[in-house]
């Protein structure tokens, strides 16, 4: 039987190694490089699907935790799975609950067998294990499902990484044998190894022995500097394999996407396009804009004037800056709206430029009018 979710590769950029592909899956195909806009609890915050579809968002990541915890994952089957219950019909990435777990909830206790930890919301004494991962991802339907790992706090001692990597392994073994039968959805595995080499190397080879459909680089975008997270993505992405996914976790910012695409990653999400749009700061090709700047109280101009999204082409810096000041939500949605297609149309243009050969004049170009210089 085909896998679930299979890569095609299409072409490797001469300029810069980087590559364009499609990620094939039963909710449609991913031209890759792309960008997951996060809907952490069943919705993209404030966005419709309309809107989603609008701006070509190509697939959306939702939170086994949160969905979990509330409504939970018996409910969202019920209502005949994530794609019915938020009447989406484009593919969907479930993450596995491991890194919320550690980034929410405050008590826990790891053990071989799971997590114990308590509810952010009631305190409730709850468990997550690499088979209760599988059981809530698979009731919740998602394409693309993600292993039961650990997220190693950043910094950490290395015998912590190299003990945490292992079982990070062990636990992928046990999502792989019991995730067996269910193959409508594809799991990848997630590398661990924090900053090392030699813990990435052994991660990676562990990991890739046993064969999963997609590959993630997890452990990053946890408060290490950016250039140390790109020193990891030097010695780690090439020892992925070359005929599937690679999905950088939790990343993020526009130079970092460009950078990532550059090594060779295919897949991106963050929380960060629509978690800043809530305070008002936008991301436009000069750079970031903070639209509450008393600067842009008169300012009838768009957000972007580079930019063509619904927000540009129908209202103004003053009447957006009017919105957050009185805090209506109308002025959430139009700021979420333009961050989520500022990074979908950056994503467009990363996959251009490798189409012809020039992502590294591209990204100089970009670097340089969004006001980011060599550090
Ligand atoms: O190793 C990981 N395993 C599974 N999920 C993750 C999600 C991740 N998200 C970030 N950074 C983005 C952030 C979102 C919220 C706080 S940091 N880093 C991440 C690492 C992992
Ligand atoms: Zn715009």
């Amino acid at each position: 039987m085909t896998a679930a979710v299979t890569y095609e590769h299409i072409k490797t950029c001469k300029q810069s190694g980087a590559r364009l592909g499609r990620v094939h899956t039963p909710h449609g195909i991913i031209e890759t490089p792309a960008f997951m806009p996060v809907g952490t609890q069943a919705t993209v915050k404030t966005m419709s699907p309309e809107e989603l579809k609008e701006m070509d968002a190509q697939i959306i990541l939702s939170n086994t935790y949160h969905l979990f915890i509330r409504p939970g994952h018996e409910l969202v089957q019920a209502a005949g799975g994530l794609h019915k219950f938020m009447n989406w019909d484009r593919p969907i990435l479930t993450d596995s609950g491991g890194f919320q777990v550690f980034s929410l909830s405050g008590i826990r206790k790891i053990t071989e067998e799971g997590v114990q930890f308590k509810s952010h919301l009631n305190g409730d004494k709850l468990f997550l294990s690499p088979e209760k991962a599988m059981e809530i991802q698979n009731a919740l339907g998602a394409d693309i499902i993600m292993a039961f790992d650990e997220c190693p706090p950043y910094p950490a001692e290395y015998s912590y990484i190299k003990a945490s990597l292992e079982r990070t392994s062990r636990w992928a073994e046990r999502c792989l044998s019991s995730h067996a039968g269910k193959e409508t959805q594809g799991l990848f595995a997630i590398i661990q190894g924090g900053m090392h080499e030699d813990l990435r190397r052994l991660s990676a080879e562990q990991l890739t022995s046993m064969d999963f459909p997609g590959y993630a680089i997890g452990g990053l975008s946890v408060g290490e500097p950016k250039h140390l997270m790109y020193e990891v993505l030097d010695y780690t992405t090439p020892l992925m394999p070359v005929n599937k996914p690679r999905y950088l976790m939790g990343v993020g910012s526009p130079d970092a996407l460009i950078e990532g695409a550059i090594r060779g990653i295919d897949m991106f999400d963050c929380v960060l396009p629509t978690r800043i749009a809530r305070n008002g700061t936008c991301m436009t090709s000069s750079g970031r804009l903070v639209i509450r700047n008393a600067k842009y109280a008169k300012d009838l101009g768009p957000l972007d004037p580079e930019c063509s999204c619904y927000t540009c082409r129908n209202y103004s810096r003053a009447y957006i800056r009017h919105l957050i000041k009185a805090d209506e939500t109308f002025g959430i949605r139009l700021t979420t709206y333009h961050n989520l297609h500022f990074l979908l149309q950056l994503m467009r243009d990363v996959r251009k430029a490798i189409s012809e050969d020039r992502l590294l004049d591209f990204r100089d170009a970009f670097f340089t009018s969004y006001g980011l210089h060599e550090n």
